[in-house]
């Protein structure tokens, strides 16, 4: 399924972008006037291959959620726990990205690929990984679709086999896959795993060769002995496992983590199916740079949503050469980031569709 996906990962079209190109440039409005919508206009016509693109369908955010046996080195000062006990609120309605979420009339489903402790009230009958994944705004779902309870300490061996990386990245790519098959027409990134900042930066700086320095940050907001030591945690890993950025399932299974896997795989799928994804923080950044890796083309299905605190989703969207749409210090996850984006990424296509043309409008040129 990897392969396939892939392999049906197309560039944009350069035909529909250039007709993007040539209306913005009739329309009544200084031309460069709408700044950075321009351009991401420009390339959502290249990826719909039509110009203008449609409006973003329906929005639906997955949030994939999974452990980390590297918070043993005690880089999060969160208890593992709270991955759980928040996949219980995002159930439960109670959580910052379904607030945002309601806003934006965004389906939210959950998608437990690597939680190592109970969900507290979990629903007996969760979604099994690879049903159909009903898209109802009202009703936040959850997908079990467990690959590991947790995975292991990447300081002390490889996070994931190859395998457990491979079944993490062929969950994301099949969720994708049920949600377009749902009818939702942009999918944005949402992720939630006490200590997963931690292989972020990890695999942001295999990515990228950035010193294990530039691409840690502080998370949940760790204090200066807790900063340090997890710096020291991500270069401890790196030079243990010396990942090649040639072989991002061979990176993935070292540094990751099964969300980072599953969103890579999410990205993958959307970008094969031609559906636009929006990326929400430094987890996505990291797994949006494994599917590049996979799939280089695939960058071309990617809007970031905004710039995290973290500074290695600053590297992340650099190397990828993205430019966050909005910039207001989030470093919450969830995919609240990504919501928050998704009236810019709908203004810009909407230009495309209603605004009158100099000629039309009888609007004299200058
Ligand atoms: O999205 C981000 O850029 C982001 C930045 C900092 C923290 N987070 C969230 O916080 C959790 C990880 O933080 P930590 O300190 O436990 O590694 C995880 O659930 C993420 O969704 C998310
Ligand atoms: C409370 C809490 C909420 C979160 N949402 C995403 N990551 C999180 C981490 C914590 C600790």
């Amino acid at each position: 399924m990897l392969e396939s996906t892939i392999a049906a990962i197309e560039p944009l079209d350069e035909a529909a972008m250039a007709e993007a190109r040539e209306l913005h440039g009739r329309l009544t409005k200084p031309a460069g006037s709408l700044g950075a919508l321009e351009e991401l206009s420009v390339r959502l016509a290249g990826l719909a291959g039509t110009c203008p693109p449609p409006l973003p369908g329906a929005p639906a955010v997955a949030i994939f959620a999974g452990d980390h046996g590297v918070h043993a080195q005690g880089v999060s000062p969160w208890p593992q726990e709270v991955t759980a006990q928040m996949i219980a609120n995002f159930l439960a309605g109670g959580a910052v990205v379904n607030a945002f979420a309601r806003q934006a009339g965004a389906a939210v489903t959950v998608v437990d690929v690597g939680v190592a402790t109970p969900i507290p009230g979990a629903p007996a009958d969760p979604v099994p990984g690879g049903a159909a994944v009903p898209l109802d705004p009202a009703v936040p779902r959850l997908v079990g679709a467990t690959v590991r309870r947790g995975t292991r300490d990447f300081t002390v061996t490889a996070a994931l086999t190859r395998d457990e990386a491979r079944a993490g990245v062929e969950e994301g790519i099949r969720v994708a896959g049920e949600l377009i098959g749902a009818g939702a027409g942009i999918l944005l990134t949402g992720d939630m795993g006490i200590g997963n900042t931690t292989p972020a930066a990890a695999l942001i700086a295999a990515f990228t060769g950035a010193d294990a320095a530039e691409t840690t940050g502080r998370g949940t907001g760790v204090d200066d002995p807790t900063y340090r030591r997890k710096v020291e945690v991500v270069r401890t890993a790196l030079d243990r496992h010396r990942p090649d950025p040639a072989d991002p399932l061979g990176v993935l299974a070292a540094v990751g983590g099964l969300e980072h896997a599953a969103l890579a795989g999410l990205i993958l799928g959307a970008a094969a199916r031609r559906v636009p994804v929006l990326l929400d923080g430094v987890i996505a950044g990291s797994a949006a740079l494994a599917a590049a890796a996979f799939a280089p083309d695939a960058v071309g299905a990617m809007v970031a949503g905004h710039r995290s605190a973290e500074p290695g989703a600053t590297l992340a969207l650099r190397r990828l050469g993205l430019e966050p749409l909005i910039d207001l210090g989030l470093r919450l996850g969830e995919g609240t980031g990504a919501l928050l984006a998704l009236p810019v990424v709908t203004g810009a296509v909407r230009v495309l569709h209603e605004v009158a043309t100099f000629d039309s409008a009888g609007v004299a040129e200058k």
